[in-house]
């Protein structure tokens, strides 16, 4: 039985800051439905990789081919910066440590922006909004702005906004890296519910081994190269050849139709 391609596929990457060699020859393939954590010593181009794979960086050299399911293929890298905007916007979502949410807008108009900005009519954009909202158990917080959500509140509506255009890929940088540990592990599992959790995909760099261990596979970083890859011989092996053994997704089943009804 042929195995649909891998979501993205990238090979032999490299990127180097003047002397500073951040990405030193990686491939890496990456399947619908895992959820890859990345982790690395500080310094050793996780953050860089992850920008790579999701074309907010160009390498200077390798190629990442990006394959939703039922698409033709795209050579992120050969995209110019406008269409590798609207590939980022349209195709795939983001979330940051420090979630990065425009304060003087509220939590509804937060998460409406993207579908906004791609030309959604705002009705629209805000109902599918205030439904991803309540999703992430923030009901009754869309009209709340930054200074009034809690650091967990604020990383579930940057959820909620990573999510809202329903991308392929989520790509989280320390996510739950500001918050502490109780509240972590609930973001977590929100972010996770959310992508895996309805059969789509994340890649998260973390430092810490407790989210890591939720995820159903550990990518390490060292000096810009993957150094250990807890999929090795699986994925990449069948992402060279076309089929493999699947990788299950990690997020509870019971919750995939509470978040397919949140998107509809
Ligand atoms: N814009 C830049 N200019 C110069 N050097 C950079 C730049 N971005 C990253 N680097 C360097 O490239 C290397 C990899 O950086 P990167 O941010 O990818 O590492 P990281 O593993 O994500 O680190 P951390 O865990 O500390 O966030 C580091 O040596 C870093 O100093």
């Amino acid at each position: 039985m042929n195995r649909p391609s891998p979501l993205l596929a990238a090979r032999s990457l490299t990127k180097a800051y003047g002397p500073t060699r951040a990405l030193d020859g990686v491939d890496l393939t990456v399947h619908a439905g895992e959820s890859v954590a990345i982790m690395g010593p500080s310094g050793s181009g996780k953050t860089t990789l992850m920008h790579v794979l999701s074309g907010i960086l160009l390498p200077d050299a390798g190629s990442v081919l990006f394959t939703a399911p039922g698409a033709e293929p795209t050579e992120i890298t050969t995209l110019n910066e406008e269409a590798r905007a609207r590939l980022r916007r349209e195709r795939l979502g983001f979330v940051f440590q420090d979630g990065l949410l425009l304060p003087e807008l509220t939590a509804q108009e937060n998460v409406a922006l993207p579908l906004l900005l791609s030309g959604v009519p705002r009705p629209a954009a805000e109902a599918h909004a205030a439904q991803w909202l309540a999703a992430l158990g923030l009901d009754g917080m869309q009209t709340r702005r930054l200074g009034e959500l809690s650091g967990g509140q604020a990383q579930r509506v940057a959820i909620a906004r990573a999510q809202v255009a329903d991308p392929q890929v989520v790509f989280a940088d320390e996510p739950t890296g500001a918050l502490d540990s109780a509240t972590s592990a609930s973001v977590l599992g929100a972010l996770l519910d959310s992508t895996v959790g309805r059969g789509r995909t994340l890649v998260m760099v973390t430092h810490d081994q407790t989210t890591a261990d939720r995820c159903s596979r550990l990518v390490r970083v060292q000096d810009g190269r993957i150094v250990a890859d807890s999929a090795a011989g699986v994925a990449d092996a069948a992402g060279a050849a076309g089929s493999g053994a699947p990788v299950s997704p990690t997020g509870s089943a019971g919750s995939v139709t509470h978040w397919t009804e949140a998107t509809r």
